[in-house]
């Protein structure tokens, strides 16, 4: 049987303490009593982003000031095939009015979410989980001790999702730095993974592991890690990515960057066009600082990632 492809808008409404917006679906909906993202279908003529504000003034009286695209997923139900259009609603106005949901609710992205929930929302729900900003360290170039205590000011800072790439550090020190590493991150409750080498992420007990593009074209599948990512230049990397069901991919370069001398930015416009509608999280990489960070998001970035500007002392 195949069914009819049906466009939906979901909004992810983030409050400001980072917890989202969860509605449970009222007793005569299909799928009576999940939870889902407040959210309906696509009508004719509308672009997912109309649906949504359309959406969320009917069914929670808000009108929507500020909103991103972030994922897009499909899903095949008994009763129709979906495809989702996850948008984020950074700004709204008006108090929230419950008018079609049974029951609201603000969900912390790191705890427990709402059970039962709508069957394609778990990738969401770990995408949600994903921080916002990677740390990607550079040990071999600064120096390991300079690098750790970099870390610990970036983790006390905020930084919650550290790469180790460190390619040119020697398998001892390298291993070492790596454990170092994962002992402060693990200490501020945050995620670290290894690029590339996956025999080193397992025997130190890392979150997962981080594909560069290369080995991201020539593995079968996904490694078996709670959490791999990628390294992306362009759509079929991205879409590499998906086929795979990886965590998050990076993309980039944004600007020029040190780490690609010679190589011209994609630039934000280049970047939300090769972003746009993917399954997946992905961060903006390349010549970008924290303050880029609206930016990033306002393209369809679920976040940036940064090598030499993470790690900078803060200037008094
Ligand atoms: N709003 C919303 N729908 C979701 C989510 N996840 C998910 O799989 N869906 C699916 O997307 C479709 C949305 O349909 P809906 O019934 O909410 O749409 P609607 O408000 O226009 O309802 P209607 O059928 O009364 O016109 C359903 O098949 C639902 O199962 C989600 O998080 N939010």
């Amino acid at each position: 049987m195949t069914r009819k492809r049906v466009e939906v808008a979901a909004g992810v409404l983030l409050r400001e303490d980072g917890c989202y917006l969860l509605g449970q679906r009222a007793p005569d909906a299909v799928y009576a009593g999940y939870w889902e993202f407040p959210g309906g279908k696509v009508e004719p003529g509308e672009s997912p982003a109309q649906a949504l504000v359309r959406e969320l003034d009917e069914e929670l009286g808000i009108r929507v000031t500020r909103l991103r695209p972030w994922l897009c997923r499909e899903h095949l139900y008994e009763h129709a095939h979906v495809r989702l259009h996850f948008q984020e609603v950074a700004a709204w106005e008006g108090e929230l009015a419950d008018r079609v949901h049974s029951a609201l609710a603000w969900v912390r992205p790191e705890g427990p979410a709402r059970e039962p929930m709508l069957p394609a929302n778990g990738p969401i729900l770990k995408a949600l989980r994903l921080p916002r900003t990677m740390g990607i360290t550079q040990a071999a170039e600064i120096g390991v001790e300079v690098q750790l205590d970099a870390l610990e000011r970036a983790l006390a800072g905020g930084l919650r999702l550290v790469q180790v790439r460190e390619a040119t550090l020697p398998d001892a020190a390298r291993e070492a730095f790596a454990r170092a590493a994962l002992a402060r991150v693990r200490a501020h409750g945050g995620l670290l993974v290894v690029n590339e080498d996956e025999v080193l992420a397992r025997r130190i007990g890392a979150d997962g592991v981080h594909l560069p593009a290369r080995r991201l074209m020539a593995v079968q599948a996904r490694p078996d890690f709670p959490w791999v990512g990628a390294s992306c230049h362009d759509r079929a990397g991205l879409e590499r990515a998906a086929a795979l069901e990886l965590d998050y991919a990076l993309l980039g370069p944004v600007q020029p960057t040190l780490t690609h001398p010679g190589q011209a930015g994609m630039g934000w416009e280049g970047f939300a066009s090769t972003a746009a509608g993917l399954p997946l999280p992905v961060f903006a990489l390349g010549g970008l600082a924290a303050d880029d960070m609206e930016r990033a998001r306002d393209a369809g970035a679920h976040g940036i990632a940064a090598i030499r500007a993470i790690w900078r002392p803060v200037r008094d």
